[in-house]
């Protein structure tokens, strides 16, 4: 904060939104057709055309707060922010979804303040021209698999998650193979079961994986199984196939991970973590134990994806992130800053988020 720009003057709007899903999302924890939450705007009360900063706040079902407790929290922190951004942080300390948003939205407003890019600002790093992406692949049939990933190549995609755990694991196994055989070698391919198999499921999977070349297994056993994570690693069964936990860092966070050696990998959804600002620090922690990070979204709308892509181009090193969700939304809260090419996202160089008209329309 530079001189003569005072917190106390800040206010909080936020509004709702719902964004329609082009098609159904199948994971093995539940479909998601629409994204719900609230767009957040932090503005200077005194000044006509001061900088603002935009947030995103959007619950989602098993990994935020609810709805309303999201909208309550927003409302305590439009409060709050008259005694200033602590303030307000604190009136939303246990809503990650509204932390978020609120967050997001005073990060937006600060870099955009010293006008930097919000990446920058984050992680006070060198400049960075893209981070690699990979295409998200819903849990469909093997033939909807092969031909979706297919089309991911095609549009330059060099790696591909496929969502997995809906059917029975030989089923799973069919799918990444029929997909490897479609894609060829050259190809990266990850799997993500969202908790949904058992110990012998799991190891089953892993071994054929290893032989599929899948790079990474994410989330294959429940959060709660932090032993299971640790033991399918040690059995050595995925010769190559690196354990990513996304659930499991939620329940457990990285130390008990770390210490149970149940994870080569970790998924930061900043929806999920409360804020860009936390799974920046959570990275940084991540990468000094020698784990590696990888940022997500929640299938989150322009606001929030932007967040996230800044969140990643802060992290040195960073491998292929789940950022290309844009295309799984029907619409979206306005024009996208982020360009993908050639399997990258392009990162924004102006000033904070790189978002703007989400507000007006
Ligand atoms: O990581 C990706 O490619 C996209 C994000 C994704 O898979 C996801 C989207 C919404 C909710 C949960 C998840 C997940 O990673 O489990
Ligand atoms: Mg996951």
């Amino acid at each position: 904060m530079r001189d003569g720009e005072d917190d106390s003057e800040l206010t909080l709007e936020y509004r709702p939104f719902s964004l329609d899903l082009a098609d159904p999302f199948e994971t093995a924890d539940g479909t998601i057709d629409s994204r719900d939450g609230f767009l957040v705007r932090i503005a200077t009360a005194s000044a006509e055309d001061a900088p603002v900063g935009y947030g995103e706040a959007a619950p989602l079902q098993g990994w935020t707060e609810s709805h309303s407790d999201c909208e309550a929290a927003l409302e305590r922190a439009s409060d709050a922010i008259r005694s200033g951004p602590a303030a307000a942080l604190e009136a939303v300390d246990e809503q990650v979804a509204a932390r978020h948003g609120l967050a997001l939205a005073l990060a937006d407003l600060a870099a955009t303040r010293e006008s930097t890019p919000l990446y920058r600002y984050v992680g006070q790093g060198p400049m960075v021209g893209r981070v690699p992406v990979n295409a998200t692949v819903g849990d469909g049939s093997p033939t909807e698999t092969a031909r979706e990933a297919s089309e991911a190549v095609g549009r330059g995609f060099h790696t591909c998650k496929l969502k997995a755990g809906r059917r029975d694991v030989d089923a799973d196994i069919e799918r990444v193979r029929r997909t490897r055989e479609v894609v060829g070698p050259d190809v990266e391919l990850r799997v993500d079961a969202n908790e949904a198999w058992t110990y012998a499921e799991a190891a089953t999977a892993l071994e054929a994986f290893a032989d599929l070349d899948v790079s990474v297994l994410e989330q294959p056993l429940p959060a709660g199984a932090l032993e299971g994570h640790a033991d399918l690693r040690a059995d050595d069964l995925g010769d190559g196939v690196a354990i990513a936990l996304d659930e499991g860092l939620l329940e457990h966070g990285i130390d008990a991970i770390c210490e149970a050696e149940a994870a080569d990998a970790v998924v930061l959804k900043p929806m999920a973590l409360g804020g860009i600002d936390v799974a920046r620090k959570v990275a940084a922690w991540v990468q000094e134990l020698e784990l590696v990070p990888i940022v997500t979204t929640t299938i989150d709308g322009v606001v929030a994806r932007t967040g996230a892509v800044h969140l990643a181009a802060s992290i040195p090193d960073v491998p292929a992130c789940g950022l290309a969700t844009a295309g799984l939304l029907a619409e979206d809260l306005g024009r996208d800053p982020v360009l993908l090419e050639k399997g990258s996202a392009v990162i924004p160089q102006t000033k904070g988020l790189g978002i703007e008209g989400v507000w007006e329309e």
